[in-house]
């Protein structure tokens, strides 16, 4: 794909292993009951599903619906974007320290119309300090379809205390704190419901 050398990690950077706890081979589960990515309780999200694959890396489908368009028929760019975005975090997830995304590039590659799935395979390439590099494939209808949009991202690592600080209504106890449901069934890969639930949940 076309991408910035801001994506790509310096030679040599590690691709360090799934921390212990991370579920490998089975449902991630959402990480958040609302995010509007994989959150079963998102009235209009994407509703990602996803699995962990051997090394740092997960798949993940997509299907477009009738909410995700741009023009007619046809999936926003924007909302493509979320779904790289979405895939690519489920990534660092599995390192179980917080990240956020620092920079997204993104490849059209086909037109996405509504009704398609898209199979998203992403991979971490590197990690150096506080920064994980990594990238992304969606491909239209079939694991071995053909490729439809590209990704690749910098997530930056930041301490719970982002979340706390720089969220609104998240720190429990008001409406926006769901029952968190990720990874409450299909051995998943353990949701949050706040931002303190986040900090009882990730490694140092
Ligand atoms: C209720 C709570 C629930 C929480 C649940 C969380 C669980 C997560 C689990 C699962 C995730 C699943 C999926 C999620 C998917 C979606 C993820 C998103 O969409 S995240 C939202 C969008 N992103 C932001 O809102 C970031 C906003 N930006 C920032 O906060 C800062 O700019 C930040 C943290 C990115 C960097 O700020 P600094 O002050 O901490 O650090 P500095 O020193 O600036 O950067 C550190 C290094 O990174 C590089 N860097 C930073 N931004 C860069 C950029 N845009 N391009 C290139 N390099 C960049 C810098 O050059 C620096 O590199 P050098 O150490 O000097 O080598």
């Amino acid at each position: 794909m076309n991408r910035s050398n801001l994506t790509v990690p310096p030679e040599g950077a590690p691709v360090p292993a799934p921390h212990p706890d991370a579920p490998v081979g089975v449902p991630l589960g959402p990480h958040y009951a609302r995010c509007f990515g994989c959150g079963p309780d998102h009235p209009t999200g994407l509703h990602l599903e996803a699995v962990s694959e051997d090394g740092l890396g997960v798949s993940a489908t997509f299907t477009v619906g009738d909410v995700h368009q741009g023009a007619p028929g046809l999936a926003h760019g924007g909302v493509l974007a979320t779904a790289m975005d979405e895939a690519l975090g489920m990534v660092v997830w599995l390192l179980r320290k917080p990240y956020v995304t620092g920079r997204l590039e993104t490849d059209y590659v086909l037109p996405v119309p509504v009704g398609a799935t898209l199979y998203i395979r992403t991979r971490c390439t590197g990690v150096v300090g506080r920064k994980a590099y990594l990238e992304a494939e969606a491909r239209m209808d079939a694991v071995d379809g053909p490729v439809a949009v590209r990704a690749a991202a910098l997530f930056v690592e930041v301490p719970v205390a982002h979340f706390e600080r720089h969220g609104a209504g998240t720190s429990g106890g008001d409406g926006a704190a769901t029952s968190g449901g990720a990874g409450t069934s299909g051995g998943g890969a353990g949701g949050v419901a706040s931002a303190a639930d986040l900090g009882r949940r990730v490694n140092p």
